[in-house]
């Protein structure tokens, strides 16, 4: 009870983690049912928003922006001053960082995203973040696969996919209980989450909102001249949707005599009334839309698929399409020989290849299927052997 009594005031200056709100794919909840205008925060901040840039609701993407007029190509459409944008390590730290810090350094690399996301949860926890209009603004809820039930995790039916969100959700889980460790000593002014628990639902939700809205981009200048990439989530600039045809672009710009970078958004090209504000969010197949951002691209020219190298699997696709005594899992000598310098064979073979995407057969496979359909081993020899450069 005295305990209880010791918390309530700590917490009444935090914000709940959870949430509890129905749903709609296209259309998520925000954090809070009517957050602070988010245009009107960025000019106050000292930031631009061209007079003809809206949010609009009824996208089938959830929220965007649109034109509400006609936009000259190259006009500035947003300017963000470079307090502004979320970074994992901001002017605005303060002592909490001490544990937020030593926890984020627990996260492998290549989840980056949840390293910006603790930050993030902990600006979501505390009352009075300068951040809040815009957390506040952000989906309650994320159309990720780590969200996914189990049986709609299985039905994916790709292993690379499948070994992503497995891996995801396995990290979520033991990091819950690292953090949980690391914070359950700690007085309650140290506690990053201001007394709050931490499961791996709200973890997960802050690395998907990372992950779904963060751009990298150049950081602090290093010594030698040249810029660290980092995440960063740009308010209002992550309300435009994903294009490969896009008609806006993000730039950082100096200002003259000023050290602070700008953040804009340009128009690549002229906007007309009722266009949709579209970046592209990069060349990027569906496995990685799907895990980080919740959608697919239908016919997405970039997007393949790795197989592993099998010459019975190809005999029996082969039989399966009709061609001809297929012999890809009985190689002659020279053939092998060949498959060998290709290292689709041999003691440690890379039998990982790829279709689809702009080369659409991996050099290594499409050489391989020309040798081993070919039943003339002079014309192969006496060409050039077909490798990743030359196909
Ligand atoms: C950076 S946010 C864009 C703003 C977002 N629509 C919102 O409601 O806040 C990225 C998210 O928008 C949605 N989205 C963006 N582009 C999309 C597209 N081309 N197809 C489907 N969903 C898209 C996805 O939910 C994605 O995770």
């Amino acid at each position: 009870m005295a305990a209880a009594k010791l918390l309530i005031p700590t917490l009444s200056h935090f914000r709940p983690l959870t949430c509890a709100a129905a749903v709609s794919a296209s259309n998520p909840a925000r954090l809070v049912p009517r957050p602070p205008d988010l245009l009107k925060w960025i000019k106050r901040e000292g930031g631009f928003v061209h007079e003809a840039v809206t949010i609009t609701q009824d996208t089938t993407y959830g929220l965007g922006l649109v034109a509400s007029g006609g936009i000259p190509k190259g006009s500035d459409l947003i300017v963000l001053p470079e307090h502004v944008p979320l970074k994992f390590q901001s002017d605005k730290d303060d002592e909490a960082d001490s544990v937020s810090l030593p926890l984020s350094n627990r996260v492998p690399e290549e989840l980056w995203a949840m390293k910006l996301g603790l930050k993030l949860l902990q600006e979501r926890a505390k009352v009075g973040s300068f951040w809040w209009p815009y957390i506040s603004n952000l989906p309650e809820t994320y159309t990720v696969p780590i969200f996914f039930s189990g049986e709609d995790i299985k039905n994916l039916q790709y292993a690379p996919l499948l070994y992503q969100v497995n891996k995801r959700c396995r990290f979520l889980l033991e990091f819950e209980q690292e953090v949980k460790n690391v914070l359950k000593n700690l007085k309650p002014s140290e506690h990053p989450f201001g007394g709050q628990d931490v499961d791996a639902s709200s973890l997960g939700w802050a690395m998907s909102a990372v992950s779904s809205r963060a751009f990298r981009l150049y950081g602090k200048k290093l010594p030698n001249g040249t810029h660290s990439d980092i995440p960063m989530m740009l308010p209002l600039i992550d309300m435009c949707n994903h294009s490969f045809n896009p008609n806006a672009r993000i730039l950082q710009e100096q200002d003259a005599g000023n050290p602070k970078m700008l953040i804009k958004v340009v128009a690549e090209r002229e906007i007309k009334q009722s266009d949709p504000l579209l970046l592209n969010y990069g060349c990027l197949s569906n496995d990685f839309f799907l895990l980080d951002y919740g959608f697919v691209i239908p016919s997405n020219p970039y997007d393949h698929i790795e197989l592993k190298y099998d010459g019975a699997l190809m005999d029996a696709a082969s039989m399966a399409a009709g061609v001809s005594s297929p012999n890809f899992s009985s190689p002659a000598p020279w053939q092998q020989e060949i498959l060998f310098q290709l290292n689709l064979d041999g003691e440690v073979p890379n039998l990982k290849v790829t279709i689809g995407g702009p080369e659409l057969v991996e050099g290594r496979l499409l050489a391989a299927l020309r040798v081993l359909l070919s039943n003339d081993r002079e014309m192969v020899q006496s060409g050039t052997l077909p490798n990743e450069d030359n196909g």
